[in-house]
């Protein structure tokens, strides 16, 4: 809960390495409150998020480091900061061994090699969003927690964060992503909860969640999800 907003049913989720959780749902319902509880970032209270058996909330905060990493909605950082310093707080605050050769994989990785001695202060928002997404690659946690990862971005960098979360997925990672892309939702993740404005929320697989019914009840919107002769699928209003 934070604020005034609350899930009317508890919500339980096991995820298993491998997983690409999008989580979805209109503005204000709690998708960036409930994964700051999972990542603990100033949540007012939740119940409790485990991994491997470990308890995420009382871990002290170097453990936490290792194992959770978050790229926020707010790219807030300092602007006098070069972008390679800035991601090399994810590789330091996981220890990598070579924090310098995480940091280039992590550039090369979100497509900016090229802005790494860029104060981040004179960056566009999109090119903020690519590097708040390298410094959590550099960070390699084994749960990986992307707020709206794609919300600055133009067509060719949303791809290249598409192809980032399966490959994290493939890697065996677990992703947790707010999405309002419903379109990028199906086809990246493998799983998706959605979270109703009345308190209830919905997990399976992307297509038993999009479904037109819940997609309406949840936005109000009537869609239809259509499939390009190449296999990508698109959900669109009917009108
Ligand atoms: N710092 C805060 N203090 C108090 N209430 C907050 C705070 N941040 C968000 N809220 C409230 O908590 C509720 C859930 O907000 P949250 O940001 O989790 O929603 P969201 O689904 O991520 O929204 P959006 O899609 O617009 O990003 C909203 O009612 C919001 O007004």
């Amino acid at each position: 809960m934070r604020g005034n907003a609350a899930l009317r049913d508890p919500l339980s989720l096991t995820l298993e390495p491998g997983t690409v959780l999008g989580i979805v749902g209109p503005n204000g319902v709690g998708k960036s409150s409930l994964l700051g509880a999972i990542a603990q970032s100033g949540v007012a209270s939740f119940g409790s998020a485990t991994f491997g058996g470990e308890e995420l909330v009382s871990a002290r905060a170097r453990r936490r480091a290792a194992l959770v990493s978050l790229m926020a909605q707010d790219h807030g950082a300092p602007g006098e900061l070069r972008v390679r310093e800035l991601v090399g707080v994810g590789a330091l605050a996981s220890r990598r061994p070579d924090p310098s050769r995480a940091i280039d994989a992590a550039l090369m990785r979100a497509g900016i090699p090229h802005l790494a001695d860029r104060r981040y202060g004179a960056l566009s928002g999109g090119e903020r969003q690519l590097v708040q997404l390298a410094r959590v690659l550099a960070q390699d946690t084994p749960i990986v927690v992307l707020d709206e990862p794609t919300s600055a971005l133009d067509l060719a960098h949303q791809r290249t964060v598409e192809q980032i979360m399966s490959g994290l997925g493939a890697r065996g990672r677990i992703v947790l992503a707010a999405i309002h892309d419903l379109s990028l939702a199906l086809n990246t993740c493998t799983h998706l909860l959605l979270l109703d404005p009345g308190g209830a929320s919905h997990s399976g697989t992307p297509h038993e969640v999009l479904g037109p019914d819940r997609v309406f009840a949840a936005y109000g919107v009537r869609t239809t999800i259509h499939t390009t002769p190449q296999g990508r699928r698109i959900l669109a209003a009917d009108d």
